[in-house]
């Protein structure tokens, strides 16, 4: 049995990891952490895992999570850089689903995240949590930064036309439109996701610069072997859980012949986790609720020179704690879809 210990177990991506964890077959969660709940029985505070998770909350200085063999943090930003150190010495591995991880340049985090980096040597060793993408570093990996919800979704949505440094689209105009629900902004209180605020309600936000920006160009120039630009606007939708990501590339003239289905259909014909629709589909957020999947269709208008790809995912499952289980399975030698074999909940 691999032991977990999820420090920040009581918000949302912790409470999702329980859920998933609780139906692994080879996972045991022995710690969880709560400053505000601790002692309290993890099944008391979420009944829907009453009769499948059997601990209560420690506080983070209690938890004895150096006994465990893989420490997920579901924690805000700067939690996960100032104790995964004691961690990996004391043989755990780390999986961190905030940003500590991402951003391999600490300047750029200190630009986004507004604090300085404390361990620039653990940064520079982090393997990115997108298993398309890294999955045999992933393997191999004692510290996984797991890839952020909206540049999961991004990234998936153009992995075909980029990497290898295929020049298939033009790759100074892309534009990425997404819309999440309000589970993306976790359970803290904040006006901004009261139900009086976000109900029958529909806005775009952080217009002129989102953090997901750097990380999703970092790993689409990653992906291309060559400097790629985006444009990335989000928008908070009234749904609890779900992102829907729209994407325009502008293909380049000498591709114009490419059939896109087919590359998209052969790249991702072995993932276990991506999905991608028939030509002209309209994939639907519910489709994708509470699984791990990510679902992809491609438009082509008037067979013209837009591209567009439509692709959604379940921000709390394959945007955060879903991918965090799937990468555990690589780094732990299980099988990749170990618990997350999971079919979406309708309606
Ligand atoms: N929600 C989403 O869709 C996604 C979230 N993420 C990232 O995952 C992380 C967690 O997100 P989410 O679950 O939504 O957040 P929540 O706000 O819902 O939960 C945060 C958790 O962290 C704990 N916590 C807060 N501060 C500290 C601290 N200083 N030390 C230890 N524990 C702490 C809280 O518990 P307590 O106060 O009881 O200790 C709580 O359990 C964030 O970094 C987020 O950016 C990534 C992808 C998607
Ligand atoms: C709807 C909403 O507020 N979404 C969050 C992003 C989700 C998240 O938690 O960001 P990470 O993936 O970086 O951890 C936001 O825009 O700040």
């Amino acid at each position: 049995m691999i032991k977990v210990g999820i420090v920040g177990g009581t918000g949302y991506t912790g409470v999702e990891l329980l859920r998933l964890l609780a139906g692994h077959p080879a996972a045991h969660v022995t710690a969880v952490t709560s400053r505000k709940e601790a002692g309290m029985p993890v099944a008391e505070m979420f009944p829907s895992l009453r009769g499948r998770v059997d601990v209560a909350f420690s506080t983070p200085e209690e938890a004895k999570l150096t006994e465990c063999d893989v420490v997920f943090f579901a924690t805000p930003h700067g939690v996960a850089m100032a104790q995964a150190r004691e961690l990996l010495e004391a043989g755990v591995k780390v999986i961190d689903l905030a940003a500590d991880f991402r951003l391999k340049d600490p300047a750029v985090f200190q630009q986004w995240y507004a604090m300085e980096h404390s361990c620039t040597d653990l940064l520079a060793e982090a393997v990115y949590g997108l298993p398309e993408v890294n999955r045999e570093a992933i393997k191999a990996a004692r510290l996984v930064g797991m890839a952020g919800c909206y540049p999961t979704s991004v990234q998936l949505g153009l992995l075909p036309l980029l990497e290898g440094g295929k020049q298939l689209i033009d790759v100074e105009t892309l534009i990425a439109d997404c819309k999440s629900g309000v589970s993306g902004a976790g359970r803290k209180a904040e006006v901004g996701t009261l139900l009086a605020e976000a109900g029958d309600n529909f806005k775009a936000y952080a217009v002129k610069g989102h953090r997901h920006s750097p990380e999703i160009m970092q790993g689409l120039s990653a992906i291309h072997g060559a400097p790629v630009k985006l444009t990335f606007v989000p928008h908070l939708t009234p749904m609890i859980r779900g992102i829907h990501s729209t994407i325009y590339a502008r293909i380049r003239p000498e591709a114009s012949a490419t059939d896109f289905q087919a590359l998209f259909e052969q790249r991702f014909a072995a993932e276990p986790f991506v999905d991608v629709l028939p030509a002209g589909s309209h994939p639907e957020t519910r489709s994708v609720r509470g699984s791990n999947t990510a679902r992809i269709a491609l438009h082509r208008p008037g067979n013209g020179d837009l591209l567009i790809v439509l692709v959604v995912e379940d921000n709390l499952v394959k945007g955060a704690s879903g991918q965090a289980v799937q990468v555990m399975n690589l780094m732990f030698g299980q099988p990749e879809n170990a618990g997350l074999d999971i079919v979406p909940l309708l309606p």
